[in-house]
């Protein structure tokens, strides 16, 4: 099955400061793409370097097969501040939408506006911020593309809002051929909406992959203190931390843990984003944002 989204040693470099670096990923199609990272870690400059907003510094990046940029009418995107045109109507969006997408699904754009209650006559500048969410999702799905990005696409939405917006878009994906990336601070959300995970911390991507795979190997092992370099070279060591006679170490192995001297607990989606986010949730300054 074709990647929809294949990096191989992608960086961007602003001035001279790296906003992403080394990134090798390979998603393939047919998953909702959760996307999670603090501030600054560089999601919004993976998804401009996908769908050709930006150029890459180094290594390249390919979408539905293809060079990033080349496949406009097959990529939906909503960047970050949900463009919209303040002049324009709700009504001139869609007009807009029909002409410039060959796919564009009417009747799916007007059930959307009628279910949201937006008023075709008013101007996108009259819009709440969530309406212009909603507005901007709305030509993004009515575009009917093969791959849908989404940065941060639910963040000015309600909770109720939120929550619908994530049960359309998992509805639209599993109607038709739809495969979605989204980036979020929401673990809960990416928990309801999600099955494939990247987490991206520092200009880096730290970990990739299904939800339930890294789920299946991904574990909390507590026990007498023991040394990082004691540990089998299978298990991978994401976290460790120690007092004076017990250590815990969060691993990631493909094999089962047979040393009876460790109690072994299996994560959370929570627990694994944070572990590779490399600290704990601090209340001050949450790093990322945890709703139930
Ligand atoms: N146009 C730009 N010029 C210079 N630096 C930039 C530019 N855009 C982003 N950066 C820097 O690149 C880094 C990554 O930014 P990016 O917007 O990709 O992060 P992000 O993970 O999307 O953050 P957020 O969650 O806050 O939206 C940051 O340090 C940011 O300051």
């Amino acid at each position: 099955m074709t990647s929809v989204l294949q990096a191989h040693g992608l960086g961007k470099k602003y001035g001279r400061r790296w906003a992403l670096t080394d990134c090798e990923l390979e998603v393939p199609a047919g998953h909702v793409v959760g996307l999670v990272g603090p501030n600054g870690a560089g999601k919004s400059t993976l998804l401009n370097l996908a769908v050709g907003m930006l150029s890459p510094s180094a290594g390249s990046v390919e979408v539905l097969g293809a060079a990033a940029g080349t496949q406009q009418a097959k990529v939906g995107y909503v960047a970050q501040d949900t463009p919209t045109y303040g002049r324009l109507t709700v009504a001139d969006h869609l007009k807009l939408g029909a002409r410039l997408n060959p796919a564009w699904d009417e009747s799916l754009a007007q059930q959307r506006v009628q279910h949201l209650k937006l008023d075709l006559k008013q101007r996108a500048g009259r819009l709440s911020g969530g309406q212009r969410a909603q507005l901007a999702l709305t030509l993004g799905l009515a575009k009917r593309p093969e791959l849908l990005i989404l940065d941060e696409p639910v963040a000015a939405l309600d909770p109720l809002a939120r929550r619908e917006f994530l049960q359309d878009l998992m509805e639209a994906v599993a109607e038709q051929e739809l495969s979605v990336v989204l980036s979020s601070h929401l673990v809960s959300d990416v928990e309801r909406a999600c099955d494939y995970l990247i987490v991206l911390v520092d200009s880096r991507v730290q970990v990739s992959g299904e939800i339930d795979t890294l789920l299946a190997t991904h574990f909390r092992i507590t026990g007498p203190r023991r040394d990082q370099k004691d540990l089998p070279r299978y298990q991978h060591v994401v976290t460790a931390s120690h007092t004076d006679r017990q250590s815990t170490y969060l691993i990631r192995t493909e094999r089962p843990i047979h040393d009876p001297a460790w109690t072994v607990s299996q994560l959370t989606l929570e627990d694994l984003v944070l572990a590779y986010m490399g600290r704990d949730v601090q209340p001050e300054r949450p790093v990322l944002e945890v709703q139930r």
